[in-house]
C-alpha cells in the first residue's frame, strides 16, 4: 500500500487529537504531556513506517461496510456470536490486501483485532496454527500445494492435539498412527476413551482438515508423538467415514470459536499425508529419525512466540481503558476528598490508584517492544534449522519461548484483571471491555503450553546452564551468560534518581544467580537420596520461582536496553521513569529473594518503597499522553470506558439502551 503523506502530516494528525467536544480533564491531561506524543508513539512502534501502517488499516475497515456491527455483540447468544465472528471473518479473508499477511506480528493481529475484535474464530486455529503447521514441517519440494490449498481457503486446518486423558505431556498421547506398508497408508486411531482429541479451535463446525498429532508406529515399533494432515469432512462438510466430530461446547471466553473434539475409527490417509520435512517413513516401513528429536514440536515454539506478542498488547489496551477512564472519573464520596472542603479530584490523583495503574502500563512496554526482535531471532533459528545447519539454538530458543510465554500470559491476565478493579463497578460491565480481556487473555495461561509446564521446561534449561558451570566448562547461551558470572555480596541499588541502569540489572542479576544455584544445590542433594524425577518434583516450587526470576531479568535488562534506543530525550526520560518503576515493583514484589542473606539492605528496600511513591509522582502528569502512545484507536479498544474522547457516561447509557431486554 502506498504511503500517502509524511511524518511531518502525521504529527500534525496527532497533534489535532485534541479534539472540541473531548472530556476536558482529558483534554487537559493530554495538555499537560512532558513529551511530544508523535515521537513518543514512533518510538513505541519503532518508526513512523509501522504507525503510519496502523492509521492506513484502520482507515481500511473503517471505509469498508462489510466489517460494520448491526448489533452490538455484546447482546448475541452463542449461535449469533459464532454467526456474526464467521461472516467477519470470510469478510476480512476476502480483503487481504490490506495488510502484510507475512507479518503476524503487527498487521496480521491488529487487522483482526479491527475487523473481529477480541474473540477467536472459526479460522483463528487454520491462520493461528495450521498455516504456521505447513510452513514449518512440510518438505520443501511438497509446500506449495497444501500451502497454496490452505492460504487460499480451499482447505480450512486447525491443529488437533489435545487429548481427553492427555494435554501437556505430549510423549503420551494416545492417538495411534501405524503404517501399513502393503497399502502404503496410515491408520489413524482413537483406541480408547481418553485418547478423543479435545479442544482444537475451530474443529467442532468449522474445519474439514487438521494436523493431528498421533503416536507413530511402522514395522512393529513405536517412534513418538509425530504430526498428520488428516481430511475430516468432505466436499458438502459432512464427517467422512471413521471419522466422528463435533463442538465441545460454552468456554469462559473464545465462544465464537468452535472447539471440538475428534474420534477415528481406523481411519486411513495416504502415506505422504504425514508430515515429512524432519523425519519419515519411507513406502517400506523403514524409518528416518529427525535431525533433532524435538523439531516436530517447532510450531508450538513459534506459536508462542506470536502469543507473547499478542497478549502484551492485551495489557497495554486494558492500560489505555484503565488510565483514561481514571481521568475522567472523580470520587464522589466526602472522604474522595484529598484535601477536605476543595472538592472531588481525579481518581488518578490517588497515590493507590496510579500504583494499580501504571505498574501495569509499564509492564505491557518491554515485551511487546522485545518481541519484534524475537521475531528475528525466531527467523533466524527457523532458517538455521531449514539449512539443517544449525540445531544449537533450539534448546535457548524453546526455553525463552517458553518462559516469556509463561510469565507474560500470568501476568497480563493478573494486570487485566487489577485494572478493571481500579474501574470500580463499571469494570465489571461487559462495556468497559475487561471481561472479554481477562477471558480471551486468561486462556493463554493454559494454551500453548501450561504455565508451569513451560516454566519447569525453562528450569531444565538453566539446571543444565547452572550444571556445566560448576563443571568449569560452560557453554553458555547468550540469555544465560549471566549466570557464569562471579557472585555479588551487596545490592548496589539506590535512590531511583541515581542508580544507573547497570546497578539495577546488577542485582536482579545477582539474585537470580544464586536462586538458580541455591535451587540446583537443592536438587542435586535430593538426588543422593532420590530418583532424578523424585528429586525435581520435590524442589519444583524452587524450579518454577528461579525460571519465573530468569525470565524477570532478561524483561528488565532488555525494557532498559531499548529505552536506551530512544532518540527523543523528552520520550526517553519518561520511558527510562517507566522502565526503572517496572524493575523497582519487581524488586518490591519480590522482596524476600533481594533481602535473603542481606543482599538488599533495609535501607535499600526503604529506598526501592520510597522510589515507587516518587516514580508514580514523576509519571502521573505524562499518564494519559502514555497511554496515547500506544495509538489503539476506539475501534480497536471496543471499549465504552477507555473511549478516546473521555465522554463515557452518555456512550454508557447508550449501550446500555441496546441490551434487549430495553427493546419491549
Ligand atoms: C496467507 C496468510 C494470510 C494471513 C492473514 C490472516 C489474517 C488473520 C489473522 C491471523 C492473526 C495471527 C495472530 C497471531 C496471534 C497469536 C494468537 C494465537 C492464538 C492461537 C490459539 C491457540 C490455540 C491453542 C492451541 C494449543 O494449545 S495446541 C496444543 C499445545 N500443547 C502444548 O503446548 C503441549 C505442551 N507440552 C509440550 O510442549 C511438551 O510435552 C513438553 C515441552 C512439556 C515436554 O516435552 P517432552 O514431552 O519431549 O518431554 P521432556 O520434558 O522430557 O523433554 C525432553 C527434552 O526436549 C526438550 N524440548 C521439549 N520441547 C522442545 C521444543 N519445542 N524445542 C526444543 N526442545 C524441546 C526438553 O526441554 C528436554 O530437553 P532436555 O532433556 O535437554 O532438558
Ligand atoms: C482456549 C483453549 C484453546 C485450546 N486450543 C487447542 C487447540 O487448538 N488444539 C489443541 O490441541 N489443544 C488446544 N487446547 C488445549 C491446551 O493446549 C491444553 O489444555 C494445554 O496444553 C494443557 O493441557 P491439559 O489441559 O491437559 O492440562 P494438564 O496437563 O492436565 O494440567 C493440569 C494441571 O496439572 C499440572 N501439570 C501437568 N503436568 C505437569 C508436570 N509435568 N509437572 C507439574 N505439573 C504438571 C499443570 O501445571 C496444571 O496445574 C486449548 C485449550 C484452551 C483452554
Amino acid at each position: 500500500m502506498e504511503r500517502d503523506s509524511s511524518p511531518s502530516d502525521q504529527f500534525h494528525r496527532y497533534k489535532n487529537l485534541i479534539q472540541n467536544g473531548d472530556n476536558p480533564d482529558i483534554t487537559k491531561e493530554r495538555q499537560g504531556a512532558s513529551f511530544n506524543l508523535y515521537n513518543m508513539q514512533c518510538f513505541v512502534y519503532e518508526n513512523d513506517h509501522k504507525l503510519q501502517r496502523r492509521q492506513e488499516i484502520l482507515e481500511f475497515v473503517e471505509s469498508h461496510r462489510e466489517f460494520d456491527d448491526p448489533v452490538h455483540p455484546h447482546f448475541l447468544n452463542r449461535d449469533e456470536q459464532i454467526d456474526r465472528a464467521t461472516r467477519k471473518c470470510l469478510a476480512m479473508v476476502d480483503n487481504l490486501d490490506a495488510i502484510d499477511v507475512t507479518d503476524y506480528f503487527d498487521e496480521a493481529p491488529l487487522y483482526q483485532l479491527l475487523t473481529i475484535g477480541r474473540e477467536l474464530h472459526c479460522l483463528s486455529l487454520h491462520y493461528g496454527m495450521f498455516l504456521p503447521t505447513i510452513q514449518v514441517h512440510t518438505e520443501k519440494s511438497l509446500i506449495l500445494g497444501p500451502f497454496q490449498m490452505a492460504a487460499s481457503k480451499a482447505i480450512l486446518g486447525t491443529f488437533a492435539q489435545t487429548e481427553l486423558g492427555h494435554g501437556s505431556n505430549l510423549s503420551k498421547l494416545e492417538t495411534t498412527a501405524t503404517y501399513d506398508a502393503t497399502t502404503k497408508e496410515f491408520v489413524i486411531h482413537t483406541p480408547t476413551m481418553s485418547a478423543g482429541k479435545w479442544w482444537p479451535g475451530g474443529l467442532g463446525k468449522s474445519a474439514n482438515y487438521a494436523a493431528v498429532m498421533a503416536q507413530l508406529y511402522t514395522s512393529g515399533e513405536s517412534k513418538g508423538p509425530h504430526l498428520f494432515m488428516v481430511q475430516l469432512r468432505d466436499n458438502a462438510h459432512a464427517p467422512l467415514p471413521g471419522v466422528t466430530v463435533g463442538d465441545i461446547g460454552p468456554k469462559l471466553g473464545n465462544n465464537a470459536n468452535d472447539n471440538g473434539f475428534l474420534i477415528f475409527d481406523h481411519y486411513r490417509i495416504p502415506r505422504r499425508n504425514m508430515f515429512m520435512k524432519y523425519s519419515k517413513v519411507e513406502a517400506d516401513g523403514t524409518y528416518i529419525p529427525p535431525p533433532h528429536a524435538k523439531l516436530g514440536f517447532g510450531a508450538m515454539v513459534l506459536v508462542r512466540l506470536l502469543m507473547i506478542r499478542d497478549q502484551t498488547c492485551q495489557l497495554g489496551a486494558a492500560a489505555v481503558i484503565a488510565i483514561r477512564y481514571s481521568a475522567v472519573r472523580h470520587s464522589a464520596v466526602r472522604q474522595g476528598e484529598i484535601n477536605e472542603g476543595e472538592g472531588e479530584v481525579q481518581i488518578l490523583d490517588y497515590r493507590t490508584q496510579q500504583y494499580r495503574l501504571l505498574p501495569q502500563l509499564a509492564r505491557s512496554f518491554p515485551s511487546s517492544q522485545r518481541m519484534r526482535s524475537r521475531n528475528s531471532t525466531s527467523k533466524y533459528v527457523t532458517k538455521q534449522i531449514n539449512n539443517n545447519a544449525n540445531m544449537e539454538l533450539l534448546p535457548e530458543l524453546h526455553a525463552l519461548s517458553s518462559g516469556l510465554k509463561a510469565v507474560i500470559t500470568w501476568e497480563v491476565a493478573q494486570g487485566i484483571e487489577q485494572l478493571r478493579l481500579s474501574c470500580g463497578g463499571h469494570g465489571y460491565s461487559r462495556a468497559s471491555a475487561f471481561p472479554d480481556m481477562y477471558a480471551y487473555a486468561v486462556g493463554g495461561c493454559t494454551y500453548e503450553g501450561e504455565n508451569i509446564v513451560m516454566l519447569l521446561q525453562v528450569a531444565r534449561f538453566l539446571m543444565m546452564i547452572a550444571k556445566e558451570v560448576r563443571s568449569g566448562n560452560p557453554k553458555l547461551a547468550e540469555i544465560a551468560e549471566y549466570i557464569a558470572k562471579p557472585d555479588a555480596v551487596t545490592a548496589r541499588i539506590s535512590s531511583w534518581k541515581t542508580c544507573s541502569d547497570e546497578d539495577i540489572i546488577h542485582d536482579f542479576e545477582a539474585v537470580t544467580r544464586k536462586l538458580i544455584f541455591a535451587t540446583f544445590d537443592r536438587l542435586t542433594t535430593l538426588e543422593r537420596t532420590m530418583k532424578k524425577k523424585e528429586a525435581w518434583n520435590a524442589c519444583s516450587i524452587d524450579l518454577c520461582k528461579a525460571a519465573r526470576m530468569h525470565v524477570k531479568t532478561y524483561l528488565v535488562k532488555n525494557f532498559l536496553a531499548r529505552v536506551r534506543t530512544c532518540e527523543d530525550p523528552a520520550s526517553r526520560t519518561v520511558m527510562h521513569t517507566l522502565a526503572k518503576l517496572y524493575a523497582f515493583d519487581l524488586i518490591s514484589g519480590g522482596g524476600g529473594h533481594f533481602m535473603k542473606g542481606g543482599f538488599l539492605s533495609e535501607k535499600q528496600f526503604n529506598e526501592v518503597q520510597l522510589g515507587i511513591y516518587e516514580m508514580l509522582a514523576a509519571i502521573r502528569p505524562d499518564s494519559v499522553a502514555l497511554a496515547d502512545s500506544w495509538a489503539i484507536s476506539d475501534l480497536e479498544l471496543r471499549s465504552v470506558l477507555g473511549r478516546r474522547d473521555g465522554n463515557v457516561y452518555p456512550a454508557l447509557l447508550e449501550w446500555a439502551q441496546q441490551s434487549p431486554l430495553n427493546q419491549n
